[in-house]
């Protein structure tokens, strides 16, 4: 008979380190990047940021699930990340906002959770190998196939290089006119004539469109693989370049002539973490991979034009590479953790751009002011 202590989730390392745990949510076997994020909260918005599409999440905070889930907190209905790692396994949750369990809405996500393991040990593994492939299994009756796991850890390709992009971008255009939630109001529509944006979807957080819809834009999303015929077409007096996943040179292939066509017009323009590094590639600029990427709700990042210090969410394993931007394009933020950089401007344009997350869902609101920058800019061009 099983006993309640027996595995039922397996990780295994591309380096043949093997965790046990308990499964919850999905049951079956993925394979992935872990990278591990250090958020306190907001778990369900980091399982559905599309960014995340190709990696495994391990949580550092220890206790996740306790708050349940709501679709209000869905940053997409689908995909999630590949997987979760957390240390205590979740338990009932104690929020009036919950709908559904978190091991619930993991299993009908399709996606497979591992509790009971070390996190600290595997947090430490990961910033001293960087984010390693992994095998992740889970398994009611225990029965795991290790040297295979192991196998298709080292066998996986690797986010260098792939683009995901177009895997978690819309199918169609749509209008977005959805805003920011705010108490006792919920998720307001935003009334009467805005700002013409159009928003390329590279796996955009929904956060992000609700704040460009607070900030008075008329939101049109287009797929990521939208031309600048198929933008300038809409006559936007803005164009928004969204977060997403995988490797930034991949997506530049389509990304970058669609850029530099909508930027030759003069059109302000605005990007977020995967938005930013194709606007600097667009821009002559070169990405990199990180080791072990920056993922949290705390990061600093220093404004280089104001010398202002903000606390950012993050959310990226791949960078601009400072060294290589052009003349006429400045580095305007700075990570005080590593240096890295985080932002961009285009001297004497409104075309600028940001490694972290103004729109947080989750993490501190403090870079907002962003999205009414764009909004200001759009707006100096009707004056
Ligand atoms: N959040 C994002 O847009 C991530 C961008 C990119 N996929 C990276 O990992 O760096």
């Amino acid at each position: 008979m099983e006993t309640q202590s027996k595995p039922t989730a397996c990780l295994a390392l591309a380096d043949g380190t093997v965790f046990y745990g308990r499964g919850f949510g999905a049951v079956g076997e993925t394979v992935a990047e872990l990278v591990f994020n250090t958020a306190m909260t907001g778990y369900q918005e980091i399982m559905t940021d599309p960014s995340y599409a190709g990696q495994i999440v391990t949580f550092t905070f220890p206790h996740i699930g306790n708050v349940g889930t709501t679709s209000e907190d869905e940053e997409t209905a689908d995909p999630v990340a590949a997987g979760m790692v957390v240390k205590w396994d979740p338990t009932e949750s104690s929020n009036w906002r919950a709908t559904t369990e978190l091991g619930e809405w993991l299993r009908l996500k399709g996606r497979i959770g591992i509790g009971g393991l070390d996190t600290r040990r595997l947090t430490r593994a990961i910033r001293q190998q960087g984010a390693p492939h992994v095998a992740l299994a889970h398994d009611p009756d225990g029965n795991f196939d290790v040297p295979a796991l192991v196998a298709r850890a080292k066998a996986w390709q690797g986010l260098v290089g792939l683009d995901l992009a177009r895997d978690v971008t819309c199918a169609q255009s749509y209008r977005w006119d959805e805003m920011r939630w705010a108490w006792s109001e919920g998720f307001a529509k935003r009334e009467g004539e805005g700002l013409r944006v159009v928003a390329i979807d590279y796996g955009a957080k929904r956060n992000i469109l609700r704040c460009l819809a607070s900030a008075g834009c008329d939101v049109t999303v287009l797929p990521a693989t939208a031309t600048a015929e198929d933008v300038l077409a809409l006559n936007p007096e803005g164009v928004f370049l969204s977060n997403g996943p995988g490797d930034p040179a991949a997506t530049g292939e389509y990304a970058v002539p669609m850029i530099k066509g909508v930027m030759e017009k003069d059109v302000p323009v605005f990007g977020i973490c995967l938005g930013h590094q194709i606007l600097a590639l667009a821009l002559g600029a070169r990405t990199v991979k990180m080791s072990h990427g920056h993922h949290g709700a705390n990061h600093p990042v220093k404004d280089l034009v104001s010398g202002k210090v903000e606390i950012t969410s993050m959310n990226h394993g791949f960078t601009v590479d400072s060294q290589t931007l052009p003349a006429g394009v400045r580095e305007t933020h700075v990570s005080l953790f590593d240096g890295s950089n985080c932002g961009i401007a285009v001297d004497g344009k409104d075309v600028f751009s940001v490694q972290y997350h103004p729109e947080a869902s989750p993490g501190p609101q403090d870079s907002y002011h962003l999205f009414e920058r764009f909004a200001e800019a759009m707006k100096a061009r009707r004056a």
